[in-house]
């Protein structure tokens, strides 16, 4: 269990994390989202006391981080890949991990076969490419056997192999009930992973609940129906005390009413149905939606860099988000 307390960092004028109070539990994945800048390595270096707390604390299972004898024994972290002295093999990098945390030689082979890298286990680091570096990061992480476990996005530059490779290590770790802490900005890979999660912007907790419940609250849920005799279908609705919007591909959208129950009218009536499908935003339009305020910095050729998930009840659905062309690139600080 991850605990934080009132946590808080201040560089100069800037509050990096303000003032966060959670808890991450054990037995799930936890995802820790949140835009450029909104504080997630601050907060993941302070649990591991790379950055001091300006005020407020982190516990992991229940101690400080300063108060634990062989850290790595109680918390395993993939902060940042190829963090490794190049020049050293695989397995020298681990065995003076091991030795430093009182943990046997023998482990250091164990790891090394969890994450596939034994056949190259003698090999230095240096040539290593990026998937091998981050399985490295993550034999580090696993070493000393932890319970808990953070990882700071960790399928960065992975091929899909290493993607579906690393996913499936989150989802075993958590369901031996550790816990398990992640960082992403890959939405599509987050709502595959995590059960959980917590949300920051602007180093403020902005919502910290289930996956499922985190796309309900941000995002718009409705009906489409489509029907060949469409105008009828309408009168039907209408009638029925139902609003209907017609969208521009001539499709019905309905708010606020189980699919069931429009099929249902629709077969009272005798009428055929080409389509009768729930619609729930993705992730992605949900982290959008709730962000939008606190996102630091915007693309400034991106006429959508303030999204939205669908249009509001009543208006027909807003196209969803493009992807975002200059993330990561062409980037402004917000007014200026
Ligand atoms: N050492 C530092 N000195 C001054 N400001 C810092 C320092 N580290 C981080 N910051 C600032 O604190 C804020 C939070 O940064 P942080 O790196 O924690 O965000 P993040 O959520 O991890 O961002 P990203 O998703 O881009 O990695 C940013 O405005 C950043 O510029």
């Amino acid at each position: 269990m991850i605990e934080l307390d009132g946590l808080t960092k201040r560089y100069g004028d800037k509050l990096a994390v303000d003032g966060i109070s959670c808890t991450v539990r054990p037995g799930i994945v936890t995802g820790f989202l949140g835009p450029n800048g909104a504080g997630k390595s601050t907060t993941m270096r302070m649990m591991l006391d790379l950055d001091r707390p300006t005020a407020g604390e982190v516990r992991l299972d229940g101690r400080h981080y300063r108060q634990l004898r062989d850290p790595l024994r109680v918390v395993g972290a993939l902060l940042e890949a190829k963090a490794v002295h190049g020049g050293r093999s695989a397995y020298h990098h681990l065995l003076c991990l091991a030795q430093s945390n009182g943990i046997p030689r023998s482990r250091v082979w164990e790891v090394l076969d969890t994450v596939g890298l034994t056949s190259v286990a003698r090999k230095r680091a240096k040539g290593f490419s990026l998937g091998m570096g981050q399985r490295l990061g993550i034999a580090a992480a696993l070493l000393g056997d932890p319970q808990v476990l953070l990882f700071d996005e960790p399928v960065n530059g992975l091929d899909p192999e290493g993607i579906h490779w690393i996913r499936n290590l989150m989802k075993n770790l958590a369901a031996q009930g550790r816990t398990v802490f992640v960082s992403s900005h890959l939405m599509s890979e987050m709502a595959l992973t995590a059960d959980h999660l917590v949300v920051i912007g602007q180093g403020r907790l902005l919502a910290d609940t289930s996956m499922a419940d985190f796309i309900a609250r941000n995002s718009r849920s409705y009906v489409r129906l489509r029907a060949p005799e469409h105008e009828r279908l309408l009168d039907v609705l209408t009638g029925a005390g139902i609003t209907a919007v017609t969208t521009a591909g001539g499709a019905l959208e309905v708010d606020g009413q189980d699919a069931a129950h429009l099929g249902e009218l629709a077969a009272r009536h005798q009428l055929v149905l080409h389509e009768l499908s729930p619609q729930q935003a993705s992730l992605e339009e949900a982290f959008m939606r709730l962000t939008a305020e606190s996102v630091e910095y915007h693309a400034h050729t991106d006429p959508l860099s303030v999204p939205q998930a669908a249009g509001a009840p009543g208006q027909p659905s807003a196209p969803p988000p493009a992807p975002r062309a200059g993330w990561g690139a062409d980037w402004r600080k917000k007014g200026s």
